[in-house]
């Protein structure tokens, strides 16, 4: 055993606005030099076990604590953020609530700043850190210029150099490409090692960090602890179906084809699992399931022809960029942060002018027309649900483009209770935005583009901070409407939503189109994956190790029947 470094004793913490506490009888102690993740469903209160233990709770947010906490053996009752912030390094999970600098540079510096390191050092050290999360060319820039996941490689960076002995990363993954966010489990791994510090991740994505070992998973539901075991441990029960928690796509394959999946097997990473009698199970199921799932569209929906676009106008973005999106199709648009995807979105909605090429929709040209124009048509909803969001309560929110466009106060409330039990969030309607979760909070943007009823939705990362059953919820919902005709483009870096949802999907990579193919296609083509920093899906894996001649075919009926299981929930 080693020397606890964090000891939550009988601890509970309810905010001063909510009637009941969203902790209760937390008892955990993680060891120095431990590497604990910490799931469970959206608004189990596992943010706010991260803010109790960095300090922003309850002195940012404030509230009630009982029972203790102790890191380091001593009572932290008393100590201000500034304190616990030389204990515990965050990554927060929206990285713009955590900038302090302008540029990249300084934002970084700043993190050494606090530790007095000389001028001459904190040069070299911001270079090298930069190079660890791969934004060295971007040392000048502004950080309102970068893309989403840029903004998370620069938040992630910041702290790997904090000089403290826990590091806490809440969503670490949410925004990065399915490469980087393999690079950043890697290297969260690796100063864990080297300097053996104590390492909290809360995460939605189990198998992304599964790629690297953690020691324990704990998994939160509704405010409490509900289990704490070894990732082999927790794989083998049913904890993580019965708690809205994914379970990783090859575990998911090994229990349709009614193997048993225990801990000796060592189930937790696709290299590690044993699967000994497995391969005839997954070889007889294989034979037993057959699906046609394709349907073909051909009603002229989105179309990109040669489009370019600059922000400065001696860098090209985006380059001759063509693509046409049939009405009532379903496709991703994926690649490396910063490739353009959002850039492209952008383009479609009118927020930003192609300096070249013509975008159309149902036919007809629509490059010169505004965003009000287009905004009846189009719905566009952004990654970052706090850069959307600008009403106080719930219902208003929702209500707001139906206000604008004048419509009857009755057909509004009829409309913004549909969608928010569409959503999920209707027992919420008359709270403040300001009390919901991030995954909550997203959910609240995503239906206020839905009531709208657009004939063509784009997403920026839906489902980024869901647990499963919400994401299932809405990507079935999302398909319901996709059904009725919407066309929907989604932008993800989550090869699981592109796989299981969408079979087209469109790879862009430095701002040109590099593939145009089937999902399982792309997430099969060792070149693709390379050039666009996606992520090989376990699938295939477990597929190639289970000894099928046609991988790929595995991956693709795995997905038609998944997707055949998952509408017989609904
Ligand atoms: N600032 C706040 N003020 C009041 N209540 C809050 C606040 N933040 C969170 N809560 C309450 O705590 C609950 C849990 O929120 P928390 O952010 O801890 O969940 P989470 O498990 O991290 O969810 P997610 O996965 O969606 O991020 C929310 O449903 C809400 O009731
Ligand atoms: N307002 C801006 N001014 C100047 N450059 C910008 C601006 N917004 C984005 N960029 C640059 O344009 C490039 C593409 O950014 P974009 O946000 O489209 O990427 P992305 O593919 O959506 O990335 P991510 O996956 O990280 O969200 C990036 O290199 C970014 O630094």
């Amino acid at each position: 055993m080693g020397k606890p470094i964090i000891e939550f004793e009988n601890f509970g913490f309810k905010y001063r606005s909510q009637v009941n506490p969203t902790l209760y009888d937390i008892n955990l102690t993680i060891e120095e030099g431990e590497k604990v993740l910490i799931v469970g469903p959206s608004g189990s209160g596992k943010s706010t076990l991260a803010h109790c233990l960095n300090g922003l709770a309850p002195n940012s947010y404030k509230g009630d604590i009982t029972g203790s906490l102790k890191i380091k053996g001593e009572s932290v009752a008393t100590q201000d953020v500034f304190e616990r912030s030389k204990l515990v390094g965050t990554v927060l999970q929206d990285p713009d609530s955590q900038f302090i600098g302008l540029t990249v540079g300084e934002d970084i510096a700043f993190s050494l700043e606090n530790d007095c390191t000389s001028q001459a050092n904190m040069l070299d050290r911001v270079e090298e850190v930069s190079h660890m999360v791969d934004m060295e060319g971007y040392l000048d820039s502004s950080i309102h210029q970068l893309s989403g996941g840029q903004r998370q490689r620069v938040a992630l960076g910041g702290v790997m150099v904090d000089d403290v002995d826990i590091l806490l990363f809440d969503e670490p993954l949410a925004n990065l490409d399915p490469a980087t966010g393999k690079h950043a489990i890697s290297l969260i791994d690796r100063i864990k090692k080297e300097t053996n510090k104590t390492v909290v991740i809360i995460e939605h994505r189990l198998e992304d960090i599964l790629y690297r070992t953690v020691d324990r998973i704990i998994v939160v539901n509704e405010g409490r602890i509900v289990k704490d075991a070894t990732p082999n441990q927790l794989l083998a029960t049913s904890v993580l179906d019965d708690n809205s928690i994914r379970e990783p796509l090859y575990i998911k394959a090994l229990k349709y084809a009614g193997c048993e999946i225990t801990p000796e097997i060592q189930p937790e990473n696709i290299n590690s699992i044993q699967l000994y009698s497995c391969k005839n199970q997954l070889v007889e199921w294989f034979e037993s399931v057959n699906f046609d799932a394709n349907s073909k569209h051909v009603e002229p929906g989105l179309e990109l022809k040669n489009v370019s676009f600059s922000y400065q106008s001696d860098q090209e973005i985006i380059s001759n960029v063509s693509f046409s999106i049939s009405k009532g199709e379903m496709v991703s648009i994926v690649g490396k942060n910063g490739a353009g995807k959002s850039t492209l979105s952008k383009l479609i909605c009118g927020f930003e002018k192609p300096s070249a090429g013509k975008i159309l929709l149902g036919g007809e040209e629509i490059t010169n027309n505004t965003i009000k124009e287009r905004a009846s048509k189009i719905g566009m909803v952004m990654q970052n649900p706090n850069h959307m969001i600008s009403k106080h309560l719930i219902f208003d929110e929702v209500a707001f483009g139906l206000k604008l466009n004048g419509i009857t106060e009755d057909e509004i409330k009829e409309r913004v209770e549909k969608t928010l039990k569409l959503c999920g969030l209707h027992p919420f309607r008359n709270w403040p935005i300001s009390a919901l979760s991030f995954g909550q909070k997203k959910r609240v943007t995503i239906a206020s583009i839905l009531v709208m009823e657009p004939e063509v939705l784009i997403l920026d990362e839906p489902t980024a901070g869901q647990d499963f059953r919400h994401y299932t919820e809405i990507m079935e919902f999302l398909i319901e409407l996709n059904h009725l005709g919407v066309t929907i483009i989604m932008i993800t870096h989550d090869m699981h939503l592109m796989l299981e949802y969408t079979p087209r999907a469109i790879v862009i990579a430095n701002g040109e189109k590099i593939a145009d193919d089937t999902a399982v296609n792309i997430l099969t083509d060792e070149v693709i994956i390379s050039k666009a920093n996606l992520k090989e899906t376990s699938l295939f894996e477990l597929a190639i190790r289970a000894g099928f001649k046609n991988p790929r075919e595995f991956v693709q009926r795995f997905i038609d029947y998944d997707r055949e299981v998952r509408r017989t929930w609904q």
